[in-house]
């Protein structure tokens, strides 16, 4: 069957590279199938147009003044099971919330028509909310994950998905040994492969250093290496859990996963919040990656990631939601958030620079993608990766802005960020195909 073309007209903003942002006014973006195959400026079109032998009638589409094309928005820390719960038990800390409202909630997906419904209802949400690409905690149970797993391809959002390993600290009946987690985990893998999805890829996801024994982490950072598999897990989010961590392995957290192999240049490391700088250089040195949840830490009073501090000692920094330890499935919110959050760090000291709104929209987008290890196909509009991609109204209907003067595209663009919601992303786009 031969490619759709689709040649968008416009204003568009990306991050060329790290914290680098690209305006471009009047451009043009040229996607045949499911790729980017030419961006310019519009005066350039026609030219484009012919270079590439491109047949006359491919949908065109014309931004008006107040849209901007921007990149999709990758969710780097999301909780499916959890999704029900947003909102919910933000007056206990984390190891209290685990307990008293966490495993709870995820122990109810033995039942495979709930596990059904919400993960349909987490899809398609995050979708609205512009989420392209998530990093999914999914359940601990096999059949249940594997519908997480239908339900991304059905509604065509690129994912990792991971079955989570948790063998001790939860209530009896909602664990598992060792023996299962490893067996389990290996038939979860097979499931998510069988499917030959091209967005959909199987994560190694031991919940956290308290919940599994060193022998099981160094079987699945064997399994990861032998899989080339993408690891998630949380890191250093509370420092009573830290204490704990520490106590237990008798080590520094980020060494523990070091000793299990499980830091590795396709690792995910949820919040950080209270590394150290030799752990900081560490992960660095591993080119593991931290997911910034700063919704969840404010929620769940954990503490305040200093991004800009990890960023200059080259960590490879994403967003996460977190849901639901943060609120709202939203990337936006969390941009939102990150900010807020360096601006209050900021505070504290003396010619610190705290982060701008460019610099959390490259956390959401190019950030994430090289969180995910996945900037060879996604994270910009470059030239031979997939279109995944948003179209930004700031004068949609039942938009939240509803007093719109004239503004420059950057304007534009610090509204979105500001003051937008989910009716500001008017489409969605997942490799070429249009999903909002
Ligand atoms: O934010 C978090 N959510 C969780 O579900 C979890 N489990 C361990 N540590 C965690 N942190
Ligand atoms: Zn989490």
């Amino acid at each position: 069957m031969e490619d759709i073309v689709q040649i968008f007209v416009g204003n568009f903003i990306h991050c060329t590279e790290r914290l680098k942002l690209q305006v471009v006014e009047n451009g043009f973006i040229i996607v045949k199938g499911r790729k980017i195959v030419a961006t310019g400026k519009k005066a350039d079109l026609n030219s484009t147009k012919a270079r590439l032998d491109l047949k006359d009638g491919a949908d065109e589409k014309i931004l008006t003044g107040s849209q901007i094309l921007i990149p999709g928005f990758v969710d780097t820390h999301i909780h499916a099971p959890q999704y029900p719960n947003c909102g919910l038990g933000y007056d206990k800390p984390l190891l209290e919330w685990l307990e008293t409202y966490t495993y709870k909630v995820e122990k109810i997906y033995r039942d495979q028509e709930l596990s059904r419904r919400v993960f349909d209802a987490v899809v398609k949400n995050t979708l609205a909310n512009g989420t392209t690409t998530a990093c999914y905690f999914a359940s601990l149970f096999n059949n249940s994950s594997m519908l997480l797993v239908d339900a991304a391809i059905r509604h065509s959002q690129r994912a990792l998905i991971g079955k989570i390993n948790m063998t001790t600290l939860a209530p009896d009946d909602y664990l598992e040994t060792p023996e299962e987690s490893l067996e389990n985990t290996k038939i979860f893998i097979e499931y998510v492969k069988s499917q030959k999805s091209d967005l959909v890829k199987p994560v190694i996801t031991p919940r956290f250093a308290l919940s599994v024994d060193m022998d099981l982490m160094k079987k699945l950072g064997d399994l990861a290496a032998y899989e080339d598999l993408h690891i998630q897990t949380h890191i250093s989010e509370n420092s009573s859990e830290v204490d704990m961590v520490v106590s237990k392995y008798n080590m520094l957290y980020a060494n523990v996963y070091d000793e299990a192999q499980l830091l590795t240049s396709k690792t995910i490391l949820a919040h950080g919040v209270y590394l150290t700088d030799e752990e900081i250089q560490l992960i660095a040195r591993r080119g593991a990656s931290i997911s910034h949840c700063p919704e969840s830490n404010t929620c769940l009073k954990s503490g305040l990631c200093d991004v800009y501090n990890l960023l200059n000692r080259g960590v490879i920094v994403g967003l996460g939601t977190d849901v639901s330890g943060g609120p709202l499935p939203s990337i936006l919110r969390a941009m939102k958030a990150a900010l807020d959050t360096s601006i209050h760090i900021s505070f504290q000291y003396k010619n610190y620079m705290p982060l701008t709104y460019k610099d959390v929209f490259y956390l959401a987008t190019l950030g994430g993608a090289e969180a995910l290890s996945l900037h060879d196909k996604i994270g910009n509009f470059q030239e031979g990766k997939d279109f995944d991609a948003l179209i930004i109204d700031m004068d949609a209907k039942d938009s939240p802005v509803d007093f719109l003067l004239e503004c420059s595209v950057l304007e534009i663009f610090q509204k979105f960020i500001y003051t937008g919601d989910d009716r500001n992303i008017i489409n969605v786009f997942v490799a070429g195909k249009q999903v909002k």
